[in-house]
């Protein structure tokens, strides 16, 4: 009989996990480890790929480690931090230089240089991004520039190109397979979403040679055998999203007007909006929900780039909280905000704003404001924040949307989850296993090798734990997201001043 069980790899930004899920979604088997984060200049911010490989195949050894003797697991899903970008020499499988992450800013003044120059409507109209140093293009032709030799490499097709999934396949199958799948493809600013192909009028554009890019497959495909790494098993990969596409699967969020928000690190929210890309007015992301089949389904996406990490700061950077889970407790002993709010830019301001360079503020204090006050504003951060991106896709849309599907670690905290539904004016749904980006790329696994006939046998097995209902005065609602809209504008107020 074939196995039920499927061993999902999530590979994030601060650690990797892996997570044996039955088909009925239930968790037999899971492992994380953190691993390095490098900060070598300003807004930088570098991953060691071997380490990343070392700590995922790790995770993945624990877990089967833990299934009862017997018992087998069909095959591997994967889903991954996106538009992370490495480069590796083909024949040694070296890295030719650190992975430069999602959230580095170095190439902001290319990505200006760009815009200044009128191509944002040429890279806008072909992958519904924006030109940001948050995706791959300008972080990739940085490598190929600054790494002595590398663009010679890559024109005798030497090196390979990948975001991290790409970079896993490549190991687990001991250099064998070079591919991607399209929700990843569809973040480095080279990947047309209309014609599902790489595009020759943006890789002109960025400089980059099409010999470095991988094989795009749809997200439940054959990538090949993982024979590296597993102890001597050997098991086919079956399923690849990037995080938040597999979290769109995870969430089921398979109709048109469907959206889920994931608050981990950052937050990041996709509206379902059907198989036509729908372009947006309001600085929001065209991307694809996931492709199945060949039938491509698309998203508007609004991405945070600070969500749990603000609440990491007030720990780590602060200390104030000893643990996250603090803050709701905080939060609650208050009857208001105060008049506190945090502007969490760190590293800049994401949708709808787009401001590499805004900073974050803190603002309204007294003397009276202490631990609690931050500790809600920081939270309350999140709800704004959320209520901006979802008036833009509304806006985008034309469309009353009425509940959301949430999840990541943050959700666990009640306050969070109640004040999203008063902030939002929505209703918040949080599942049953929120762990839904690891559940989606066992989905996606699991439809490539028959335990699910389609998305709806999939949507079948989405359960909800717990619901928020708004429940605040309107005027108080009001009142706050005024607070916030002036406390954006004093953080963008610091990005201006660095224009000039
Ligand atoms: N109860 C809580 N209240 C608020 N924030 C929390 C809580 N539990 C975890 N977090 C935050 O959620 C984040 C972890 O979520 P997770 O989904 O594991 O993130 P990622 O996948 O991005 O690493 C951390 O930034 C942490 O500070
Ligand atoms: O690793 P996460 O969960 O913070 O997600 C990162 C996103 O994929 C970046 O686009």
């Amino acid at each position: 009989m074939v196995s039920e069980f499927i061993l999902a790899i999530d590979q994030g930004t601060t650690s990797s996990r892996a997570i044996i899920f039955s088909r009925d979604g239930e968790i037999k088997a899971s492992a994380q480890r953190e691993f390095d984060q490098h900060f070598p200049a300003d807004g930088w911010v570098e991953h060691d790929p071997q380490q990343i490989w070392e700590v995922t195949s790790a995770v993945c050894r624990d877990c089967l480690a833990q299934l009862p003797k017997g018992q087998q697991v069909a095959g591997i899903g994967i889903t991954n931090q996106r538009e992370t970008t490495l480069v590796w020499d083909k024949s040694s499988g070296e890295p030719i230089y650190p992975a430069i992450v999602w959230q580095d800013r170095r190439t902001a003044q290319q990505c200006r240089k760009l815009a200044q120059q009128g191509h944002e409507a040429l890279v806008r109209d072909r992958t519904g991004l924006l030109l940001d140093p948050y995706f791959s293009a300008t972080k990739l032709a940085w490598i190929l520039d600054k790494v002595e030799g590398a663009r010679d490499r890559a024109s005798r097709g030497e090196l390979a190109f990948g975001t991290i999934d790409t970079w896993l396949i490549w190991k687990f199958t001991g250099g064998k397979v070079h591919a991607t799948d399209a929700t990843n493809a569809a973040r480095t600013l080279l990947f047309n979403i209309h014609t599902q192909r790489w595009d020759e009028d943006l890789l002109k554009l960025f400089d980059i040679p099409e010999g470095i890019l991988p094989d795009v497959y749809d997200c439940a495909a054959d990538f090949g055998e993982a024979q590296e790494g597993l102890d001597g098993r050997t098991l086919p990969i079956a399923g690849v999203a990037g995080d938040q596409h597999a979290a769109m699967i995870g969430q089921a969020c398979f109709e048109p007007g469907m959206i889920k928000s994931t608050y981990g690190t950052g937050c990041f929210a996709l509206l379902h909006t059907g198989q036509k890309a729908q372009m947006s007015d309001n600085r929001l992301l065209t991307t694809l929900a996931y492709r199945l089949n060949g039938e491509v389904h698309y998203a508007l996406e609004g991405s945070i780039f600070i969500a749990g990490a603000a609440v990491q700061w007030l720990r780590d950077k602060l200390g104030i909280i000893q643990q996250a889970s603090e803050t709701e407790a905080l939060a609650a002993s208050l009857d208001s905000n105060r008049g506190v709010y945090l502007v969490p830019a760190f590293t800049g301001l994401g949708a709808p704003h787009w401001r590499p360079d805004a900073r974050a503020v803190i603002c309204g204090l007294t003397r009276d404001s202490g631990r609690a006050e931050i500790a809600r504003a920081a939270l309350e951060a999140v709800c704004y924040q959320t209520h901006d991106l979802l008036e833009a896709m509304a806006k985008d849309t034309q469309q009353t949307l009425t509940s959301l599907r949430v999840d990541g670690g943050m959700i666990a905290n009640n306050w969070l989850l109640q004040t999203l539904a008063d902030i939002t004016g929505m209703t918040a749904e949080r599942p049953a296993i929120t762990e839904t980006t690891a559940l989606g790329a066992a989905r996606l696994a699991g439809l490539q090798l028959g335990l699910f006939s389609s998305l709806e046998d999939i949507a079948q097995n989405w359960t909800l734990e717990a619901k928020a209902e708004p429940a605040i005065e309107p005027e108080l609602k009001a009142d706050m997201i005024k607070g916030w809209q002036r406390a954006v504008e004093r953080s963008l107020l610091d990005a201006e001043r660095s224009d000039t």
